[in-house]
């Protein structure tokens, strides 16, 4: 069966469908990972978007139990050049297309990808549908440019109550604005005691909790439009070590006075090179962000960078000059691509650790 895929600039591609038996409008953007189509469809920063993959045979290790980064996939539709229709993995246990047949999400191959993607660097990311052979394009692009991407993308996809990944370790609130399991999954295998809460928790519930440490996850979307939380970060990075993550870095970045600015068509891919300011070390960094923290906009602020991109020079870490709190706009937990910044858990256990022996000596000082 075909299908096409029609670009807000007029732009049609006549495709084969797979997947769902679904139209979908979204905002087309590119990943030019060459591996982790699974953990790609599956985090849910990539809610509403319609997500095109620059290397050309997708599915060829077909769909396993393992590799998710959240349980129900939020990404509006997949775009690849070519699907491997007999997959080959020990671990497979269904087709690229039998699994989004599965959740219902439209998926076009056949079309060329690289083009699309060119296009999309060239005039920035783009709406899009995905849409039967028999639209009439030019009323497709007519409502393409009448549509407004939802906002409330965070509100989709963060948990609706809070749960626990109970542990011995250190106890660390996780606040979910859209998290990856992998994230979950660096702190439960470093031994930490998780509470994840949803997105719009306030600073009084978090310390409720009694937390050693707070996370902020990343997350689809704007980060201005998740205004709700900034207060809660003010309040709770003068209370407890905090880490943030990609919108959690964004939003960090907001409520402490920065601002924030939607780059062209943004990083996402697994080869980002970052050089962390304070070593001039370089980490291959895996990315998936549409936004950016503004350089100009930390001046006058509490904050310092302390990572920037290689490529653009876009900020990529910061630190709060006065509290125990850090943020990176790329992904340490990897889930697709390369662990090389693996290590900013280990120092965000280590900054816990500090936390907990000064509060421990400021006790012991109280009772001498
Ligand atoms: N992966 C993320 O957390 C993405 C952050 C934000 N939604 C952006 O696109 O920049």
């Amino acid at each position: 069966m075909k299908r096409q895929l029609i670009l807000e600039d007029g732009t049609v591609f006549l495709g084969e469908a797979f997947g769902g038996d679904v139209e979908k409008i979204g905002e087309v953007v590119f990943n030019t990972g060459m591996t982790g189509y699974q953990e790609i469809l599956s985090d849910p920063s990539y809610c509403g978007q319609i997500v095109t993959l620059t290397y050309p045979l997708i599915g060829n290790y077909g769909i396993n139990r393992d590799d998710f980064e959240s349980i129900n996939p939020a990404i509006a539709g997949f775009v690849v050049k070519e699907t491997a229709e007999l997959p080959s993995n020990w671990r497979n246990q269904l087709s690229l297309d039998e699994y989004l047949k599965m959740k219902n999400i439209p998926g076009i191959s056949g079309i060329d990808t690289r083009k699309l993607t060119r296009i999309i660097r060239k005039s920035g990311a783009l709406k899009g549908a995905l849409c039967n052979i028999n639209k009439d394009a030019n009323e497709v692009v007519s409502q393409l440019k009448a549509t407004v991407i939802p906002s409330n993308q965070v509100k989709q996809v963060s948990t609706k109550a809070p749960y626990s990944s109970p542990g011995r370790g250190p106890r660390v609130v996780l606040v979910d604005y859209g998290m990856k399991h992998g994230i979950l999954r660096e702190l439960t295998k470093r031994g930490c005691d998780v509470v994840v809460v949803p997105y719009n928790v306030t600073a009084e519930e978090v310390m409720q909790y009694h937390p050693d440490g707070v996370m902020l996850s990343n997350g689809p979307g704007d980060p201005k439009s998740v205004h709700e939380t900034l207060e809660m970060i003010r309040t709770i990075q003068t209370q407890v070590p905090l880490f943030g993550i990609c919108l959690g870095h964004q939003l960090f970045a907001l409520a402490n006075g920065a601002d924030t600015a939607k780059l062209k068509f943004g990083h996402r891919g697994s080869n980002h090179p970052v050089r962390d300011l304070r070593t001039g070390k370089v980490s291959i960094t895996s990315q998936n962000h549409g936004y950016t923290v503004e350089e100009l906009s930390i001046e006058n602020t509490d904050l310092i960078v302390t990572h920037t991109a290689l490529n653009d020079d876009t900020i990529e870490g910061l630190r709060h000059k006065k509290y125990p709190a850090f943020t990176v706009q790329y992904h340490p937990e990897a889930s697709p691509g390369p662990e090389d910044a693996n290590y900013l858990f280990n120092e965000f256990l280590q900054m816990i650790e500090a936390a907990t022996n000064k509060g421990e000596k400021t006790c012991q000082n109280a009772l001498i």
